[in-house]
């Protein structure tokens, strides 16, 4: 089956209402650790008191300095020892538990991440790219997760800080207190015209990253075709394409994220000067001492820094916003099962389901009532009516994109009609959750999928539960098994990504195991052995006949070979059943079916008999 991915492009103009909801609920993936906020809240507390402690005891060290108080000097040294200590134990508390709280609260969001992409429908995970996806759970989730975990910390350690640092400042000067606040409130002002801007372009950012990441991943995953066509000039002049494209809104980003971000300093060096003259003014004046300008300059610093970051902070929030929507963009896809007929058998209630009313895929008829389905606006199949008989293999044929796989997939599951039903004996199927009706179904499809890891898990995962012996007895029905035991780690052989490094032979045996270990009331196979050479078709159909036999099987095929005995056989054309009957019947019927196998003995004529029973 054929399968199209695109890249969703993200909306890049998001009105304020949805913004700010995205923001409300970015806030609620915080609740959680409500807790831990409270305590890097109490580190952030006894954080600014240090500050202004420091500060205080600056200006008693110049103060007594300048006095020539040996021991106001030494009375203030010890004041800074004791704030210098305590501020560094807050400061290691604080990242330790920010680091803590952020594995936490990441792999957590992650999770529930997966959780979903697991769940979720295939129409709709059909339109992402793999990377995309990728992208979404390595880099959205924890950007939106940290975005938020640390702008809340900071947003209340800042505000602490100024508010600590301003009433110490009250205490020693008000005309020089309240010119500092005008400064330190103009920093957010000028950041201003950037903050909107920076969202937009973030998101669009992300969204070209995401396509990039997709290039590369296909262009890694199809290394073969890439080297047997020749194709490296031409991805690489493509990805320079892709790169150009990448500047044009990274290079703006940076422009504006370097002007915004350094505007605020401008206005900060402007405060120290004004700090400077305006409080020599009143040292000479007799207002305030030498020390305590010195504490102002401390002060302001310390002050226009969180009044910056605060700044700052806004301007990051719209890429935490601008995460946050794609990461809830996927948390809010529909999980499969949830129909509006059956709603929420994807979760809890699917293992109540289970235990009650567990069925027994193939035990009863298939039956198809006028099923009408498409991937998306074309339709695929068109009111399709059929019937699969309990313990029968039923073989499906046809032109290639005629709607055969399609078939397999609905009865998996993997999608629900669009129109008409689809039955398990009198049960509708979209009644039935999901997993309890994979749970006695195989799929063997014609490119199997393996997962990185051992030879042995890759049996195991048809059943994870089934016992060693059974594996090894799957294999052995599956005719891998001497294969398996030639292995330097003979089960234990770990086989790379996907399997690759094996014959494409071996890897359909390994899945055909998989599907005998899953001991199968229903068996779906869609051609299995089209993409195999005769001598491993061979030994793969003595693997099928021997896991077919007692099962309700379903076989898409293109031989004829794998056909010819079925007790049933659907011939299709353009999504539609136009034929149907045993091999004998349809071949006497003269009619398309006929016509297909015809030319399939022309073929193996032609081909000198190496193609046996080929259409
Ligand atoms: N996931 C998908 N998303 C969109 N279109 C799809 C998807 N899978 C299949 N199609 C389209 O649906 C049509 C039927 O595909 P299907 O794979 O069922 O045909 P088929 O008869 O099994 O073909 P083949 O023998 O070549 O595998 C084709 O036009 C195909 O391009």
């Amino acid at each position: 089956m054929n399968r199209i991915t695109n890249t969703v492009a993200t909306p890049l103009d998001e009105p304020p209402a949805a913004a700010q909801r995205t923001f409300i609920r970015l806030l609620q993936l915080g609740k959680p650790y409500t807790g831990w906020y409270i305590i890097l809240c109490v580190l952030a507390a006894v954080s600014s008191l240090t500050t202004v402690g420091l500060a205080e005891s600056l200006r008693r060290i110049i103060n007594a300095a300048t006095n020539h108080n040996t021991s106001g000097l030494t009375a203030g040294m010890t004041f800074a020892a004791v704030i210098v200590i305590t501020d560094a134990g807050v400061h290691f508390l604080n990242t330790y538990l920010s680091g803590l709280l952020e594995i936490k609260s990441t792999s957590k969001l992650q999770m529930s991440m997966l959780t979903r992409m697991l769940n979720v429908r295939m129409k709709d995970l059909d339109r992402y790219h793999s990377a995309d996806l990728i992208s979404r759970m390595n880099d959205s989730a924890p950007a939106a997760q940290q975005g938020i975990n640390r702008k809340t910390i900071e947003l209340i350690s800042n505000l602490l800080q100024i508010i600590c640092l301003l009433t110490y400042l009250l205490s020693l000067q008000f005309a020089l207190t309240l010119g500092t606040i005008i400064i330190c409130a103009l920093v957010p002002l000028v950041m201003l015209p950037f903050t909107s801007r920076l969202r937009t372009m973030n998101e669009q950012r992300q969204s070209i990253e995401s396509a990039q990441q997709a290039f590369i991943q296909d262009s890694m995953q199809g290394a073969e075709v890439v080297r047997a066509f020749s194709l490296a000039p031409r991805l690489l002049r493509q990805f320079t394409g892709r790169a150009r494209q990448f500047n044009t809104v990274h290079v703006p980003v940076s422009r504006v994220e370097a002007v915004g971000y350094n505007m605020p300093l401008a206005v900060i060096l402007g405060g120290l000067l004004y700090v400077l003259s305006y409080g020599g003014y009143l040292v000479i004046g007799g207002r305030i001492d030498v020390g305590a300008v010195a504490a102002f300059l401390i002060c302001f610093e310390q002050i226009s820094n969180p009044v910056s970051r605060l700044a700052n902070l806004w301007t990051e929030l719209q890429a935490s916003l601008a995460q946050g929507k794609r990461l809830f963009e996927i948390m809010d896809l529909t999980e499969e099962g949830n129909s509006p007929a059956n709603p929420g058998t994807a979760g809890h209630l699917a293992e109540a389901w289970d235990t009650v009313n567990r069925p027994v895929a193939g035990q009863q008829p298939i039956i198809f009532n006028n099923v009408s389905f498409g991937y998306g606006q074309t339709k695929v199949l068109t009111e399709t009516q059929l019937r699969i008989e309990p313990g029968k293999v039923t073989a499906f044929a046809g032109a290639s994109g005629s709607g055969k796989s399609t078939i397999l997939q609905l009865m998996l599951a993997a999608y629900v009609p669009d129109e008409g039903s689809i039955y398990h004996g009198s049960t509708p199927l979209h009644t039935i959750p999901p997993r309890s009706w994979r749970s006695r179904i195989a799929y063997v499809s014609q490119e199997p999928y393996l997962f990185s890891g051992t030879l042995y898990e890759n049996i195991a995962w048809g059943r994870p539960e089934a016992s060693r012996e059974e594996v090894i007895a799957a294999a052995q029905n599956a005719g891998i098994h001497e294969f398996i035991m030639r292995m330097p780690q003979e089960y234990s052989t770990l086989i790379g990504e996907r399997g690759l490094t094996l014959s494409g032979g071996e890897r359909q045996r390994l899945s055909i195991a998989r599907a005998f270990v899953r001991e199968p009331g229903l068996l779906l196979l869609d051609e299995p052995t089209a993409a195999l050479d005769s001598h491993n078709e061979e030994i793969v159909q003595q693997a099928l006949k021997a896991l077919m036999s007692n099962r309700t099987t379903v076989v898409v095929a293109h031989r004829l070979s794998t056909i010819k005995y079925a007790d049933h056989i659907y011939f299709m054309e353009a999504g539609a059943i136009v034929e149907q009957g045993t091999h004998m019947e349809l071949m006497a019927l003269q009619g398309k079916y006929h016509a297909m196998a015809q030319a399939g003995v022309q073929t193996e004529a032609a081909a000198g008999g190496g193609l046996q029973n080929e259409y």
